[in-house]
């Protein structure tokens, strides 16, 4: 005889021994993290918007690290999976701006001095990514020196290399010759534009079906550098429609320092290259 069937609901019914979905995710955690400092309704948009995003930073640097370690043993294929990833969760994060553009500049301003002089400004892992796909700043690391370990991890990770340099790297080791000035640098430093780079992706370019695991990199890169552009713009445009041209509780100008963020080039010769195909 056919055994009877059992709902899903009798299957499981004992789940005080097991590990459960909330212990799993830690959600007593996560969902009592969201204490608004004002009573205003919209406060808890801003907040969640905020931490959703910082989690999604948490991935793109988990992957984004991986993938250097990668292109540094020379390991390109396993890295474009990790790069088509990162491209796909700053998608996520450049949509976040549409949900948070429903917040009117009246109610952002019920709550936005209860914020002080906090500011994304002091985002770390955004300095993070950043750093990982060669920004280099060392003076934004001054917002971190009252906590003597985030510090050092800064410092520490402003002394990587890039994902750029990395990529660099693997040009020279396919035989493409790299200046010594660009494969050997103070890493600390933002990258510099160099002519023989330019030259070593246009090699890249014009013959494709040679390279075209460093293509396919070339391209992976071009990707997430105009995404973090788009992020950066539609912050930018979002800031403006809520607060206008008021100045930043970081201290900043507002507005008119996140158009000169936007400006920044990320990986600048697989840019200049495109005039020269
Ligand atoms: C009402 C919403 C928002 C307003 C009015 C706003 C405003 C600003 C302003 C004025 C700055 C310049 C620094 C300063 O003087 O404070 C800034 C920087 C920044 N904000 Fe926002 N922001 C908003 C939402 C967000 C969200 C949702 C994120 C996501 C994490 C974010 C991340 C950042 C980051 C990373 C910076 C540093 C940019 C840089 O220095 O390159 N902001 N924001
Ligand atoms: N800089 C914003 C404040 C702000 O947006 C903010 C404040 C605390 C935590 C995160 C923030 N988001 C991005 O800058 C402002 O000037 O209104």
């Amino acid at each position: 005889m056919k055994e009877e069937q059992k709902t899903s609901h009798e299957i499981h019914t004992d789940f005080s021994k097991e590990l459960s979905y909330g212990s799993y995710l830690q959600l007593d955690k996560i969902l009592s993290s969201q204490q608004r400092l004002s009573d205003h309704h919209d406060e808890m948009l801003f907040i969640v918007i905020h931490q959703a995003s910082e989690l999604w930073m948490k991935l793109i640097l988990h992957e984004l690290n991986a993938a250097i370690d990668c292109i540094r043993k020379n390991y390109l294929e396993p890295s474009f999976k990790m790069l088509s990833r990162v491209s796909r969760i700053q998608e996520q994060l450049i949509q976040s701006w549409s949900v948070l553009s429903t917040l009117t500049p009246a109610e952002y301003m019920e709550f936005r001095d209860k914020l002080g002089h906090s500011s994304g400004f002091q985002s770390y892992q955004n300095r993070l990514i950043e750093f990982a796909l060669g920004q280099k700043q060392a003076p934004v690391l001054s917002v971190y020196k009252h906590d003597a370990e985030l510090y050092k991890t800064m410092e520490n990770a402003l002394q990587e290399r890039s994902i750029y340099d990395a990529a660099i790297q693997a040009l020279s080791m396919r035989g493409l010759p790299i200046d010594d000035a660009a494969l050997n640098r103070d890493w600390s430093q933002s990258y510099e534009p160099n002519a023989s780079v330019e030259e070593a992706w246009l090699t890249v370019y014009r013959n494709v079906e040679q390279y075209w695991d460093l293509y396919e990199l070339a391209e992976k890169l071009v990707d997430i550098g105009s995404k973090q552009q788009l992020w950066r713009f539609n912050h930018m445009s979002t800031v403006e429609r809520i607060i206008g041209h008021k100045i930043g509780t970081g201290g900043s100008a507002g507005v008119s320092y996140l158009k000169k963020v936007v400006d920044h080039r990320f990986f600048p010769e697989l840019w200049s290259l495109r005039t020269k195909l």
